[in-house]
């Protein structure tokens, strides 16, 4: 665990960068940083590893003060990863990722062996090895960049907006990476963005700092969301602030209909003014209406109980008859969520 203890940085020009900022950021969890630009996000992350040295106040790494950890000793059990990776341009990513292993005198070969087993952890072709960072997408930098961070399977891992120098395609692939690397190391992380959805998107903790490096709201995503502390809060996670709540309503309890189905042979007519057609295979193919006859018109699908309303919602936008598709894991149909289903899904969610 990461303890902020009232920790205030003053620079020498006398420029309050964080302000008396208590904290705990628990093992094994991510804990994001977010706020707008200089609000003191990188600042205090840099406190951690003591990269920045707090004016007063401590930090505390599982209970013991960082100021009495020598920089080398504390950098080595924390994995540091930035914006545009920072990788070192002449050498090989295989080497750019065996560099704590190395510091730490590993013989080369145990290091190059770790290094080519954390480059397919991140998702990374073992063809890139032999590469110089030059020769590699953006995106793929910033993977060889978490690699390297883990290099040394350091608990804690502190991140200062990794994912903001790439496009949002890549960005949200590298958070769900991300994700499903915590989801097996469990480290403790902080993570700093500027980026509202990032946060609550990877935080299990999101704390909000305004500017002048005060604390204005720490909290899980959800009760962020439900319950902006103050003014500053709320204009801060945005006006669609509604919409991205469904995100953590689950649609388990979603009443779904399974009358609404029909082969791809079925002719016949019915009063229900849509019908989803189903392949053999019990896939969707599309929504047709009650009489036969005419195109197919576009579902949209959710994973029944795994996918949040937020998604559920979006499908049944997607499709002409305004009803979301529910489907299994393997694609296959399991019923239709209906309008009045919805509405009464998001009756229940605004009432808790
Ligand atoms: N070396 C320094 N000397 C004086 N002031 C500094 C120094 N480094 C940062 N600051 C100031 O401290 C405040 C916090 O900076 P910091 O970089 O921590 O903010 P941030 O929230 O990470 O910002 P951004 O999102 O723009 O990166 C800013 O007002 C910044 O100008």
């Amino acid at each position: 665990m990461i303890t902020f203890d009232s920790v205030t940085k003053r620079y020498p020009d006398g420029t309050v960068a964080v302000d008396h900022l208590s904290l705990e950021a628990p093992t094994g969890e991510i804990t994001v940083f977010v706020g707008p630009s200089g609000c003191g996000k990188t600042t205090s992350l840099r406190m951690i590893n003591r990269m920045i040295d707090a004016s007063e106040g401590q930090i505390l790494l599982d209970g013991e003060p960082v100021q009495s950890i020598d920089p080398p000793t504390l950098r080595r059990g924390i994995g540091y990863v930035i914006q545009q990776a920072g990788l070192f341009p002449h050498r090989k990513i295989v080497d750019n990722v065996a560099t704590v292993p190395y510091l730490l005198g590993w013989d080369k070969k145990k290091a190059r062996a770790r290094a080519m087993e954390l480059l397919e952890r991140v998702g990374l072709d073992p063809a890139f090895a032999q590469r110089y960072p030059f020769q590699l997408s953006g995106g793929q930098q910033q993977r060889v960049g978490v690699a390297r961070a883990l290099a040394a399977d350091p608990p804690v891992l502190l991140m200062d907006e990794p994912f903001s120098a790439v496009d949002p395609i890549v960005r949200t692939s590298l958070q769900d990476e991300l994700l499903r690397l915590q989801s097996e190391l469990n480290k403790t992380i902080v993570f700093v963005t500027h980026d509202i959805d990032e946060a609550i998107k990877l935080g299990d903790r999101v704390a909000v700092l305004r500017v002048g490096g005060k604390l204005a709201q720490l909290a899980d995503p959800k009760t962020l969301l439900s319950e902006p502390a103050d003014d500053f809060v709320r204009e801060f996670l945005g006006h669609d602030r509604g919409i991205r709540r469904l995100q953590f309503i689950s649609t388990k309890g979603l009443r779904l209909r399974t009358d609404l189905t029909v082969p791809e042979d079925f002719d016949g007519s019915t009063s229900e003014p849509w019908l989803l057609v189903v392949s053999g295979d019990g896939s969707p193919v599309g929504w047709r209406t009650g009489t036969p006859g005419g195109e197919l018109e576009p579902y949209g699908t959710f994973l029944h109980g795994r996918d949040s309303m937020r998604t559920a919602l979006d499908a049944a936008l997607l499709s002409p008859s305004g009803c979301a598709v529910a489907v299994d894991e393997q694609g296959k149909v399991v019923g239709v969520a209906t309008r009045e289903a919805l509405d009464e899904a998001l009756a229940e969610a605004a009432d808790g």
